[in-house]
């Protein structure tokens, strides 16, 4: 396995390889590199036992030319500062290729949550809050959902927030709780658009998506609900993961039961349905039509890819392939269709939310997701349209070249440029 390749330094490439066919200046480039703010934090907070614990903490306001700055906030060991800093620069192309009226922001805390009881998880997520609440609003900085946070943090960032603001307000996060102002559809937005994505991707490609084999590793909310999409309109997922390992059944699995038993055991590895259990590396390399990173970043670095033998990657994940395994892929003509496209959909339906709070009027379940249909079919049908007109290398540069130019033109619509 090569070093791993640091996620900031990847999003710097990919802006870099899509600027070099648009009619930008340079310096606007450079702008377009780097965050314009980055908080770092140390929480000091009571444990159950008495103890006290540090734990470090980022919020990064990657730009804010078309919008509010939006993203999500992470519970993991690995947080950095700069995978933070990468991924709140995806968050502002993502929102821009898509074209909802966000830029990009994204926050972590330095811990494993397995390790902290639920009070001790409140009590360090309200701390957050607190040291955030400058920075965050409706206007200003939204936060939601990521990697180990849900519903259950969302209200306790809203709820610290608004006791601290003696306001309602609940458009300062999304991902909420539906009794608490959450939008129907978000839980399953994400997993929606890559599913979408998916079905659009293989459509343009003159693929058919019913019996075609799926590989999907990473079996959180994210994958499995693109697993679950994909297995309705008749693909057949063969193998799915988690941090356990991998399971395979050629004839497929049925979704929804291996995700009950994943609830149960806290895995997938030991499913009795399975034929073979496998490593998560094996699993990334099985010859299927479609497969699907769905865990963390960095997942197919250069010298796996080479293995790969999918003939479609769609991205589910934030960054899971390297610049170095998305040249080998490009070489290889394996069609890869980018997270900033086929995740978005959570950010979307984020916004469909924070619409809704605004307006204090509430959307049924059909009508979210036909507005998330839309959106992700009109942004694929953009992405395609400038990989076939400007003759572009790949489906990211492709989606890049729309999103970059889509903040350009914001900033310098509001007089910033020239
Ligand atoms: N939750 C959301 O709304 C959104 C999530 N994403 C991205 O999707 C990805 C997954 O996020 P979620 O599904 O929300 O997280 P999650 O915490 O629900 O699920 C992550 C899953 O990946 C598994 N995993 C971790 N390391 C792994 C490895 N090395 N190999 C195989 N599986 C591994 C975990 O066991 C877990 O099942 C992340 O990159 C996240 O940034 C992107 C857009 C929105
Ligand atoms: O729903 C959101 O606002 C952001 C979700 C997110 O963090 C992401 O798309 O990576």
């Amino acid at each position: 396995m090569s070093e791993e390749a640091n996620p900031f330094e990847s999003l710097q490439e990919q802006i870099d390889d899509a600027a070099a066919f648009l009619d930008v200046e340079d310096d606007v480039v450079e702008r377009l590199k780097h965050p314009e703010r980055v908080l770092e934090l140390n929480l000091s907070v009571d444990m159950d036992d008495g103890t006290r614990k540090r734990f470090k903490a980022f919020r990064s306001q990657f730009n804010g030319d078309r919008g509010p700055y939006k993203g999500g906030i992470r519970y993991h060991p690995n947080v950095s500062r700069d995978e933070v800093k990468a991924l709140s620069g995806w968050m502002v192309y993502k929102c821009a290729v898509v074209d909802i009226p966000y830029g990009g922001g994204k926050g972590g805390i330095v811990i494993d949550p397995r390790e902290h009881s639920a009070a001790e998880l409140e009590r360090i997520t309200r701390s957050f809050a607190k040291e955030l609440r400058p920075l965050i609003g409706e206007d200003q900085d939204i936060p939601a959902p990521d990697v180990n946070t849900g519903q259950r943090e969302m209200n306790w960032i809203k709820d610290t927030y608004e006791k601290l603001e003696h306001k309602t307000a609940p458009g300062v996060v999304t991902g909420k709780a539906i009794s608490s102002g959450g939008s129907e559809g978000r839980v399953e937005a994400t997993g929606r658009s890559t599913m979408l994505t998916a079905r659009e991707a293989f459509d343009y490609l003159d693929k058919d998506i019913e019996g075609a084999t799926v590989a999907v590793q990473g079996y959180g909310n994210a994958g499995s609900v693109a697993a679950n999409l994909l297995e309705d309109i008749g693909a057949n997922i063969v193998a799915v993961s988690d941090s356990s390992g991998a399971i395979y059944r050629e004839g497929g699995f049925d979704t929804a039961a291996a995700k009950q038993f994943k609830r149960e055991t806290g895995s997938v590895s030991g499913y009795d349905q399975a034929d073979e259990e496998m490593t998560n590396e094996e699993l990334l390399t099985l010859d299927v039509d479609l497969l699907i990173p769905a865990a963390l970043e960095n997942a197919i670095d250069g010298e796996l890819a080479q293995d790969v033998q999918a003939d479609v990657v769609v991205e589910a994940a934030n960054g899971p392939l390297t610049p170095e395994a998305d040249d080998e892929l490009t070489g290889r003509d394996v069609y890869v269709f980018p997270d900033i496209l086929a995740n978005a959909g959570g950010v979307t339906v984020s916004y469909f939310e924070w619409v809704q709070n605004r307006q204090r009027f509430y959307w049924t379940e059909e009508r979210v997701n036909d507005e998330l249909e839309r959106v992700i079919t009109e942004a694929f049908d953009n992405l395609v349209e400038a990989y076939d007109s400007h003759d572009l290398p790949n489906f990211r540069t492709a989606a890049y070249v729309v999103a970059i130019q889509r903040v350009v033109d914001a900033y310098s619509d509001n007089g910033n440029w020239p």
